[in-house]
């Protein structure tokens, strides 16, 4: 299998404590991977990780992420877009077309991609308001649009479905799916079933810790995801697709 990311040996410790610890971990090529996890379970500080921001143990197709060179390879879309700049969402959208390092320059979209995304994420009639006055969930269409216009052929996204409402999830997820020949992607959900039915490959995490790798089949079993999420998780198999159910739980026994 020829990897992506090679990860060798990275541990992030945080206020006197491990917050990740991956001695090996390798993800495929032209692939849409998931890391699934609970929350607090580290997924947030693997995809810093992959993003070179915490130290050398990570590599991009063979050479170290923490060169420039590689770091302009990857579009990053976080938890929290910088939404008190004062641009209008054609202007905060652009900044993805910026050179890697300098996005204070002013730049152009090429016209024909960028309003074809405006379109795609629903954006055309808000692209002269103010970012800062979006609802959430346009905000977030607008990181995904931002990070897109970069042209980048990895995508490392932090929980992509934030804020969006059921179609514009579907909608992100049909999009990478049909352009999947132009990136590789890598992205943080919460949605089992999203994860199982949009990813190859699943990376799930808890504690600091991968857990398991592999294909959703092979990962996402009932049993495995039951004793992580300390949930009962029932897997449903139809058509050949995956289905989570969250069986009912009451409070008090979770807690007992
Ligand atoms: N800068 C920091 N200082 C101290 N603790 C941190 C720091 N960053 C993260 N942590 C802790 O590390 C753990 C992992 O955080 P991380 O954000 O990677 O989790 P996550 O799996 O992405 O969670 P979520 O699903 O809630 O987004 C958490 O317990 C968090 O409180």
């Amino acid at each position: 299998m020829e990897s992506l990311f090679t990860v060798r040996n990275v541990q992030v410790q945080a206020r006197g404590r491990c917050i990740l610890s991956v001695p090996q971990l390798d993800l495929p090529v032209s692939q849409h991977t998931s890391i699934i996890g609970p929350n607090g379970a580290g997924k947030s500080t693997l995809l810093r990780a992959l993003l070179g921001l915490h130290g050398t143990g990570v590599q991009l197709r063979g050479e170290s992420v923490g060169s420039n060179l590689k770091r302009g390879q990857i579009a990053w879309v976080g938890q929290h877009g910088q939404y008190n700049l004062p641009l209008t969402v054609t202007e905060y959208v652009q900044l993805g077309c910026c050179p890697h390092g300098s996005w204070f320059k002013k730049a152009q979209a090429p016209t024909t991609k960028l309003q074809h995304l405006l379109d795609v994420f629903d954006l055309r009639p808000l692209a002269q308001q103010r970012i800062g006055r979006l609802s959430g969930g346009e905000q977030q269409r607008a990181n995904v649009v931002r990070a897109l216009l970069q042209n980048a052929p990895v995508l490392l996204l932090d929980e992509p479905c934030n804020h969006l409402d059921i179609r514009h999830q579907h909608r992100l997820m049909h999009y990478l799916r049909e352009h999947h020949a132009e990136f590789s992607v890598v992205m943080v959900l919460h949605d089992l079933t999203m994860a199982a039915n949009h990813a190859d490959f699943i990376v799930l995490m808890n504690e600091g810790q991968i857990v398991a790798s592999g294909t959703p089949q092979d990962v996402m079993q009932s049993d495995l995801l039951s004793e992580v999420y300390q949930w009962p998780i029932r897997r449903i198999e139809e058509d050949g697709r995956l289905f989570f159910r969250m069986d009912h739980h009451s409070v008090h026994s979770a807690v007992a």
